[in-house]
């Protein structure tokens, strides 16, 4: 009685529009059976969720991709988080959570501010017409992000292809992953040489790492790996969650001028964007054991890829999934995640995009899109090539 499926959700046409897959994966049943992929795959809320709290049955240390590390030699050498279970796990996750947590930020909170300041009135002094991927959703983090990991300045256009390729790889090997298997090699290597103690700025994310090994709470030989984390998880996937609001409260004008009313909407804009589009919109556990799940049995061993995306448009689950509503909770949406994998990074997300909408509040009366909004496919970003915007100032 295993519901199978022949699409491919890794395919130009999946990737381009996932909505209408993701609703026919809903409608077929708790698990669906991709041959294409020999994988398990779950779009409902509730299998999603049970299945990302539930680290015992759905492991992580077989990788959170389609390749399993336990039969195929990683790209490279796996995280000690993302692709660690518990004990391994614990570690690295508590010197993270600490070094990252939402009262730690508040040092950054004023810089960010000023910086939010600089980069929206540079912009709006300058055009009120641009497209809002690089001028913002890239400009911003950039900005931003590299310094307060604590990296030199020579390479950080890096960051950007090395994040693009590490979210293709936990997809299938397909036309995206070859088109970056280039340049990963050189790319990784610079990215490796910026986890090294001596190259971090003291105070930063990274010199904190390293502090944390000092005081024994991760050994010296975790430390560059843990570092390489932030530089992996931290920048591609704020980009394009950084577009997804601007280009939700560019497309929802009545919100934004919800938003405009009352300013303390704006994390709440960012999380309410963030279950509509779901940067992260796939990734994989594996089964440590037969599990039944719904009306299949799936073996142990097997690779279940999880549909977040999908999941937070479950409408099992969520009242007018597909619109963009500031006075929805979007609370337990999943596309930080769920459990103890939880995105440990979501505090530094959240500033980052505050910070921006602050400073497009300040400025900016009206927002709205002023041509074709093109996509940038990857195999696990919901991510965006353009997003022209018009904006009118107060
Ligand atoms: C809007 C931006 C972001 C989104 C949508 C996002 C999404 C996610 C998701 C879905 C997971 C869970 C992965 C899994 O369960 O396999 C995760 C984990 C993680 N994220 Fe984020 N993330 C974002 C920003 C960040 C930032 C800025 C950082 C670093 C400062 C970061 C660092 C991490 C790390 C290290 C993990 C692994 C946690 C663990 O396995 O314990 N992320 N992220
Ligand atoms: C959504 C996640 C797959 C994002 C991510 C990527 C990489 C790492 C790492 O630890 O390298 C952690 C999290």
């Amino acid at each position: 009685d295993i519901v199978t499926s022949s699409e491919d959700p890794f395919g130009p046409e999946v990737l381009h529009d996932p909505l209408p897959f993701q609703a026919r994966l809903r409608e077929a049943g708790p698990v669906v059976y991709l041959p294409t992929y020999n994988v398990y795959a779950m779009g409902r809320y509730s299998d999603v969720h049970a299945a990302l709290t539930d680290w015992q049955t759905f492991e992580c240390s077989a990788g959170v991709g389609l390749s399993n590390f336990r039969k195929e030699k990683p790209w490279r050498p796996p995280s000690l988080l993302l692709e660690a279970d518990p004990p391994f796990h614990n570690a690295p996750r508590a010197v993270l959570s600490k070094i990252l947590g939402a009262r730690q930020l508040h040092t950054l909170q004023a810089q960010w501010a000023t910086d939010a300041d600089d980069v929206v009135d540079a912009l709006v002094s300058s055009t009120l017409e641009f497209d809002a991927v690089p001028a913002l959703a890239e400009a911003f983090p950039l900005r931003v992000f590299p310094d307060a990991v604590g990296i030199p300045h020579e390479g950080r256009e890096r960051l950007l292809p090395y994040g693009d390729h590490l979210f293709n790889a936990f997809g299938p090997e397909n036309a995206l992953v070859q088109r970056g298997a280039g340049t990963i090699g050189e790319i990784s290597g610079w990215v490796n040489d910026q986890c090294a103690r001596n190259v971090l700025t003291p105070g930063g994310f990274g010199a904190e790492i390293w502090a944390a090994a000092d005081r024994g709470d991760i050994s010296h030989e975790q430390a560059p790996t843990i570092v390489r984390s932030l530089l992996s998880a931290g920048v591609d996937t704020t980009v394009h969650a950084l577009a997804a609001v601007l280009y939700a409260l560019a497309s929802n004008s009545e919100q934004w001028v919800l938003l405009q009313s009352d300013p303390n909407l704006a994390r709440r804009a960012f999380d309410e964007a963030i279950r509509l589009e779901s940067p992260v919109q796939t990734f994989f556990r594996t089964t440590t054991r037969d599990i039944r799940v719904g009306g299949t049995l799936i073996p142990q061993g097997e690779k279940i890829l999880m549909f977040l995306g999908s999941a937070n448009r479950d409408e099992r689950r969520w009242q007018n999934p597909d619109a963009f509503d500031l006075t929805r909770d979007p609370s337990g949406h999943v596309g930080f995640g769920m459990g103890i994998h939880q995105c440990v990074g979501q505090h530094v997300a959240r500033l980052e995009a505050a910070t921006v909408m602050a400073a497009l509040l300040k400025r900016v009366k009206t927002i709205e899109v002023n041509g074709p909004v093109t996509r940038h496919l990857n195999n696990t970003l919901r991510a965006w090539e353009s997003l022209p915007m018009r904006v009118t100032l107060k």
